[in-house]
């Protein structure tokens, strides 16, 4: 698969501070690429130069093996792009959005009807916008983004204000994109939503490039531990405990947490309720995405946020 999108140590500064540190990366032809990270990581200024918008400090991008910047219409019309916050005309109706952009990229006027009928709005197309809800007007930006059907799909935090229906639905758009040969870059916040979609991500922080790669990969680099809580009828030890199975056991109340790694998962269990043990309670806890995520981007939840 060839690389439809090539980043080369890009870095840019905003009043002397970097927003993108030295970033490297490609996009392959066909695959969904995702860009996660924290607040302020860097994402929409890293769209922003993709997409021409402001220029690197230095670095360069290429688009379809072309420069993004000076702008040539090859590379426009390569990508089509859904902001972060879209500029609507609150006095034009959903259709007139739509036939405004149509005409300035010169494209089909049915379009208009098709992709209005995707997300969901073919019913409001002669309401005004400045009566819709923040999803739809989300939904109306993410029709014009597909509008010109460009090769090359790029959205930033396009789920914001969706409800859980239409979050739903923006990932069957974006398969049926991916099976039509669109390659698909999109920034995200919503770690399930990625983990569904995406073939690869970058995950970003403090401008710089933490992990590139799949999501297989990024679990494999943080082994994920298990945590099983037990009451036992009977309390037990946890020193004892600890010793007699060979894994850490805290004391919490009545229950006592066992800390293992995954394989070790089925034998612990079995040991419980050995030597007479019965067990009352149980719940096990295994590592999630969101926690791995948390964790590198230093937002792990602290014990005081636990007392709240
Ligand atoms: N126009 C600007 N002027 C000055 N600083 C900016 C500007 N745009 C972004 N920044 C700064 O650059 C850094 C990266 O911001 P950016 O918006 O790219 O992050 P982000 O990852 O998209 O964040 P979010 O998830 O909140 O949208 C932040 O420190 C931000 O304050």
């Amino acid at each position: 698969m060839t690389s439809c999108v090539v980043v080369e140590h890009v870095s840019k500064k905003y009043n002397g501070k970097k927003a993108v540190n030295d970033l490297s990366f490609e996009i392959k032809r066909g695959e969904i690429f995702s860009l996660l990270g924290p607040n302020g990581a860097g994402k929409s200024t890293l769209i922003r130069m993709m997409t021409g918008l402001i220029q690197p400090d230095s670095g360069q991008i290429r688009m379809n093996g072309e420069q993004v910047l000076p702008f040539k219409k090859e590379v426009k019309r390569y990508f089509s792009f859904l902001p972060e916050t879209m500029s609507l005309y609150p006095n034009l109706t959903a259709g007139e959005t739509l036939r405004f952009f149509s005409r300035l990229q010169r494209i089909p006027r049915h379009r208009c009807e098709e992709v209005l009928d995707v997300v969901g709005l073919l019913g409001f197309k002669d309401k005004k916008i400045g009566g819709f809800s923040k999803g739809m007007r989300q939904r109306l930006g993410l029709a014009v983004a597909l509008l010109d059907e460009a090769p090359l799909l790029i959205l930033d935090e396009p789920t914001s204000g969706l409800d859980p229906y239409w979050s739903s639905r923006f990932k069957e758009i974006i398969r049926r994109k991916k099976r039509e040969g669109i390659s698909v870059l999109f920034a995200s916040h919503d770690l399930y939503e990625v983990e569904s979609l995406a073939d690869r991500i970058a995950i970003l922080n403090e401008g710089k490039l933490y992990y590139l790669g799949t999501l297989d990969g990024l679990k494999a680099r943080h082994p994920t531990e298990i945590r099983i809580r037990v009451r036992f009828e009977v309390p037990q030890d946890p020193d004892g405990l600890s010793r007699e199975l060979g894994v850490a056991v805290n004391r919490m109340g009545d229950w006592a947490e066992l800390i293992c790694r995954r394989e070790e998962k089925v034998r612990i269990l079995r040991s419980l309720e050995k030597g007479g043990r019965k067990l009352a309670d149980l719940h096990i806890h295994e590592t999630t995405l969101e926690e791995i995520y948390r964790t590198i981007s230093g937002r792990a939840p602290s014990p005081q946020m636990d007392k709240l």
